[in-house]
Order: structure tokens, then C-alpha cells, then sequence
């Protein structure tokens, strides 16, 4: 059984076509990357698979059931999103802020008991976030809200994660940072992660599988070497990119080439 099952989804918004005919699946333990230009539809994509939106046409399913038929607390105990912008407005500190992951596991008048405050812990300690902890989150940098808000999603412990750009506000060692988390949580848990990214060439490292989306439909699927190809890329991207091997392993590797270094 697929973790994730999206099939044949088509989606639209004041008449014009957003998605069109998309479907992916991820296996228990996998991980997979969603990529592509602005605006082709990879958040859309990513809210469909979050029960957000409701597609016009085909089907998404969580765990061999349609993601209609969660109600939203049996769903969030399954699975957890990290949005692409985090809200600011919630007036909590980062601790408890990580703590409401918790509550899709927590009885209905249920309090937080010593293992979820141990999770939330670790989870902080995991993404780095522990000495801010009593900090209000309007109190932050942009990156360490977003860590803030990868720790809520791990101590929610989801069979499926979907990551909206976790890595965008993120330094180098605390990109390279998460995504081996994410990656410790695929193979070691069997949870299965779908990340939406523009680093392609982390993503590269890490996917086992990438879905490139343009304009709203399915560009390139499979492992990173069959999708970020050179041709795939330019014709998606609409610019020149050099593709080589990542001299770390076997991987690409992708640069965008300015204008400057001629055709
Ligand atoms: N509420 C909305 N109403 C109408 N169109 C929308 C709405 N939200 C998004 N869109 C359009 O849907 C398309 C896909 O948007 P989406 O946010 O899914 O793209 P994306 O691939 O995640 O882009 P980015 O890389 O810039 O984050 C875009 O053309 C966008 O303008």
C-alpha cells in the first residue's frame, strides 16, 4: 500500500487550470521531491495532499483511505504539514507552539502528559530550537520559526510529513541539518516526506524520487538523475542550466547560467 496516493488530480481556481491530470505516490519511508518553476502548482499540489483543497477531478488518498474521509483529528494524527509561510499572529511561545503537535494524539479534555512534554523536547533539541524555547514566536528570526515549526510537525510523529520549502530561510548547516533529519525519519521510521524545494541540488542528494511540476502538469517523474536532466530543466525553467555530476556522489548536480557566460 502507498503511504500517499494522489491520482489523476485536476484542480482550478476562478476558471483558470492550476493542476491538470497529476498524480504521485510515495511508499512508506520514502522521500520524495516536489519541484519546479514559481507558480506551477507544487503548494497546490502539496495542500490537495493535506486535505486543504478538494480537487475537481481524480482522487487523493492517505494511508489506502481518501483523505476526505478523516475527520480532521484522525487525519492530523497521520499526518503533518509544514506550510511554506508559518503564522506570526498565533500568540504562543516556541515550546508550546511544539507541544500542540501533540494534540491529534490527546483525548478530547486530555492534558499534555510527561511523554509529550519529552517529545517536545527532543524535537526542539532536533531542530536546534531548545534555548528559545520559552521565546514568544513574533520574537524570531525567520529560519528559527521555521525550525520551530519542523519541530511541532516531528512531535506530531505523522506517518507522512509534507514540507512546504523547509529549507528556504535556513543557513547552510541547518538546511543540510534538517534534511538529514528528514532523511533519519524515512529510513529509521518509515515515515514518508514529501518536500516541496527549490535547492534542487540538496533535494538531488537526499529524494529518492522527484515529481517536477511546470505550469501545472507533470514535467519529469522518477529518481533525481531521470528528472534533472538538462533539457527537462531548461525547458521547464526557461533558462540555461549546466547539469553535471555531484562530486560528492552519484547525483546531479545543476547550476543556472547567467547571461554573462554567453549562449
Ligand atoms: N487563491 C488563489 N486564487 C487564484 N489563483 C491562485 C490562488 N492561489 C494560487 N493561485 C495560482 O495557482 C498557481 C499555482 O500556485 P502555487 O502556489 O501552487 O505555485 P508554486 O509552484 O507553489 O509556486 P512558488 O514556487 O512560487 O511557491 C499560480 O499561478 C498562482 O497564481
Amino acid at each position: 500500500m502507498n503511504a500517499v496516493k494522489i491520482s489523476g488530480v485536476s484542480f482550478s481556481r476562478a476558471g483558470q487550470h492550476i493542476l491538470q491530470d497529476i498524480s504521485m505516490e510515495a511508499g512508506e519511508g520514502e522521500f520524495l521531491a516536489i519541484i519546479g518553476p514559481n507558480g506551477a502548482g507544487k503548494t497546490t499540489l502539496l495542500r490537495l495532499a493535506a486535505g486543504l483543497e478538494q480537487p475537481d477531478s481524480g482522487c487523493v488518498q492517505m494511508l489506502g483511505r481518501a483523505v476526505s474521509s478523516y475527520t480532521r483529528r484522525e487525519f492530523a494524527a497521520q499526518v503533518a504539514l509544514v506550510p511554506q509561510e508559518v503564522p506570526l499572529e498565533m500568540p504562543f511561545k516556541v515550546a508550546e507552539t511544539v507541544l500542540l503537535g501533540r494534540s491529534p494524539h490527546l483525548g478530547l479534555w486530555e492534558m499534555e502528559g510527561e511523554k509529550d512534554r519529552q517529545l517536545a523536547l527532543q524535537a526542539m533539541q532536533n531542530m536546534g530550537v531548545e534555548h528559545l524555547a520559552g521565546r514568544r514566536l513574533d520574537q524570531l528570526s525567520g529560519g528559527e520559526r521555521q525550525r520551530v515549526f519542523i519541530a511541532r510537525a516531528i512531535c506530531q510523529q505523522p506517518r507522512v510529513l509534507l514540507l512546504d520549502e523547509p529549507t528556504a530561510s535556513l543557513d547552510p548547516a541547518h538546511q543540510v541539518g534538517i534534511m538529514d533529519l528528514l532523511e533519519g525519519l524515512c529510513r529509521e521510521q518509515g515515515v514518508s516526506v514529501i518536500m516541496v524545494s527549490h535547492e534542487l541540488n540538496l533535494a538531488a542528494m537526499y529524494a529518492d524520487r522527484m515529481l517536477l511540476l511546470s505550469r501545472g502538469r507533470t514535467a519529469g517523474t522518477g529518481a533525481p538523475h531521470e528528472v534533472l536532466t538538462r533539457e527537462l530543466l531548461e525547458k521547464s525553467y526557461g533558462c540555461r542550466i549546466m547539469v553535471d555530476e555531484n562530486p560528492l556522489g552519484k547525483v546531479p548536480r545543476m547550476m543556472p547560467v547567467p547571461e554573462k557566460y554567453g549562449k
